[in-house]
């Protein structure tokens, strides 16, 4: 099927004034899809409405204008159809403590209208590694375990689409770990995976596509490795066979510093390559011993990006 997993056309928000405060334009003409069966990352600094167009989604808050649509459902004409089509686990954590782990999926299947044949409520505690605390009280579960268990929660349903704001803020590696990995599974399953983040390597290493917005508006949406692809600075750092007395200079260098016999040279991919910065410090009379480079991250993608559209 070629229709999009989420398909979102022109999406604006603006939140009313409230006492002194201004009205507030969080989103502002926003348009995208997410393809089915991927891992889609929507990265943006602080304030930047990706909450707002989520929320949205959910059917927690209002657009002011735009479509959106879940699975091929418009979230306005066939609102619980679209809501069917997806699982979204908030970045609070939201349950009663008093239930225990079992009876918070129960309750939620039956909230969304799961035939009691047709829960599966401990394969999904299976499935987070949480079936041994399945009859604890969620107040006694670690926070990594509470958060499992609403990722768990929000797939009761088996929605087609899963939506993670923020899945890993605030928990371990050990833990970020295993998240990545059962995000990996269920996707490989075929759910279709939405993630926001604040941790580049963690958008970097899941999303087979990454969409940037800031300041309400979209600024990038592009397969990751594309995406890496537009940093253009590279540094290549070069071990050269006796102590630098002067500095070496080249056109093709953007950037020098050394350290003993070390020199850090950062050059724009687009105007030279490796070989003709190693040329240019070899003609400046110096024998190379070693050489590594570094590749660009999405770090420096995304602050170039935000930096401009800001
Ligand atoms: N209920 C509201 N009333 C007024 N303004 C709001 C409301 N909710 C969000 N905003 C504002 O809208 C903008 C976008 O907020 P949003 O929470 O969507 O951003 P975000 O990208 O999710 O940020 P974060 O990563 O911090 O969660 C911000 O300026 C925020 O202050």
């Amino acid at each position: 099927m070629t229709e999009a997993a989420i398909s979102i056309r022109d999406l604006c928000k603006t939140y009313a004034a409230a006492g002194a405060a201004a009205p507030k334009r969080a989103l502002d003409g926003v348009s995208f899809d997410v393809p089915r069966g991927q891992i889609f990352g929507l990265l943006g600094p602080n304030g930047a409405g990706k909450s707002t167009l989520i929320n949205i989604l959910a059917g927690l808050v209002n657009k002011t204008s735009g479509a959106a649509s879940i699975w091929g459902f418009d979230i306005d004409a066939h609102p619980r159809n679209a809501k069917a089509s997806i699982g979204i686990v908030n970045q609070e954590i939201l349950f009663d403590p008093f239930f225990t782990p079992v009876e918070t999926l129960e309750i939620q299947a039956g909230l969304y209208g799961v035939p009691k044949a047709k829960r599966r409520s401990m394969e999904l505690l299976r499935a987070v590694h949480l079936e041994d605390k399945a009859k604890a009280y969620a107040r006694t579960l670690s926070g990594g375990m509470k958060r499992r268990l609403m990722v768990a929660k929000a797939l009761v349903h088996n929605p087609p689409v899963l939506v993670l704001d923020e899945p890993t803020a605030g928990v371990d590696i050990e833990l970020r770990q295993q998240l990545w990995a059962y995000v990996r599974t269920l996707n490989a399953a075929g759910t279709t995976v939405v993630l926001t983040t604040h941790y580049l390597e963690e958008a970097e290493e899941l999303c087979d596509r990454i969409a940037i917005i800031n300041h309400g508006r979209l600024v990038a949406n592009e397969p990751t490795r594309t995406l890496l692809g537009r940093a253009q600075e590279k540094v290549v750092e070069v071990t050269v066979d006796r102590d630098i007395a002067t500095v070496p200079a080249a056109r093709c260098f953007e950037k020098v510093e050394t350290a003993g016999r070390l020199l850090t040279i950062t050059y724009r991919k687009d105007v030279a390559n490796a070989g003709e910065v190693l040329a240019a410090v070899q003609a400046d009379g110096y024998g190379i011993v070693d050489v590594s480079t570094k590749e660009p991250d999405l770090e420096d993608v995304f602050l170039s990006l935000t930096r401009s559209a800001g």
